[in-house]
């Protein structure tokens, strides 16, 4: 899905769904009960401008609108069909409890893929794995600074001693990759650390956020992460910006701002591919 809707739309920008009521344009502002309605407006002005879509389920939940995202994630279904759906979900807990949250994941909301934590290991991450079709993005290298408290540390005990996002990376791409499914976060904010990932992991697709509102380098990101090889590229780069594009207006022309952002974006993106 994702070479798809890279070739359909000559993009490798993914917009997030992260709708905070409180930044909506003025006559939806403080309404949560419109999120659905601000966030379909985004969708439908973008949906010829990306690679995928990634709604991130804590702006729902946090204002009881989980029945939203079920009727949005319909909606992104109907109106962009050929556009794959990562829920930022960032789950991560023992295997009973992670079937539950696959179900919720690929059965309620119907997403392609996921963001989950490998911080508990395999059994974690392994029952979203029995959906067949359907993708997990592990947190490796996050965009955020708090990110070197952990993913930074060296491991005594693991061959070769390396950082814990580069074990992260390395039993992605192997072990943990039972049948394809499993791509990584890496952050825009460290476009070494990108490179160093695409080396550990040269097939996975690699979900990028922290370009906008966080000033990650777009142009740095694609040079760390894509790769043509002869006629084919190696794992798909998907480059997520969120507030940049929701709201790059605060007026009546929020949607057709947040598309002109997204045009921008994705030119960007394009350019730096060479
Ligand atoms: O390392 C990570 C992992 C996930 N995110 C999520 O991406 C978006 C970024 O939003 P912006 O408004 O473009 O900053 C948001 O949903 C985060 O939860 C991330 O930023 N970094």
């Amino acid at each position: 899905m994702l070479g798809a809707a890279e070739r359909q739309n000559q993009s490798l920008l993914c917009v997030g769904l992260d709708p905070d009521p409180a930044k909506f344009p003025a006559h939806l502002r403080g309404d949560a009960s419109r999120i659905y309605d601000f966030c379909a407006a985004i969708v439908e002005a973008t949906a010829d401008t990306v690679i995928a879509f990634k709604p991130q389920i804590a702006y729902f939940a946090a204002h009881r609108a989980e029945d939203q995202l079920e009727r949005l994630m319909a909606h992104m279904r109907a109106v962009a069909p050929q556009v794959p759906v990562i829920l930022d979900a960032k789950r991560g807990d023992i295997g009973s409890t992670a079937e539950q949250y696959a179900i919720e994941a690929f059965e309620r909301y119907g997403a392609d893929a996921v963001t989950l934590s490998p911080f508990m290991g395999f059994d974690s991450v392994q029952p979203y794995l029995k959906y067949e079709g359907k993708g997990a993005f592990l947190l490796c290298r996050t965009s955020n600074p708090g990110g070197d408290d952990l993913q930074n540390q060296r491991l005594a005990t693991v061959d070769g001693q390396p950082l814990l996002y580069e074990h992260v990376a390395r039993l992605a791409q192997g072990p943990w990759n039972l049948n394809g499914q499993l791509g990584l976060v890496v952050g825009a904010t460290y476009p070494a650390e990108i490179e160093r990932v695409r080396e550990l992991a040269p097939t996975l697709p690699l979900l990028i956020p922290g370009v906008g509102a966080q000033g990650g380098d777009a142009v740095a990101t694609v040079r760390a992460g894509y790769r043509r090889q002869g006629d084919a590229t190696t794992g798909p780069v998907i480059v997520n910006s969120s507030r940049a594009i929701l709201y790059a207006s605060s007026g009546d022309d929020f949607a057709a701002a947040a598309r002109s952002e997204a045009l921008r974006t994705r030119n960007v993106l394009e350019a730096a591919r060479g």
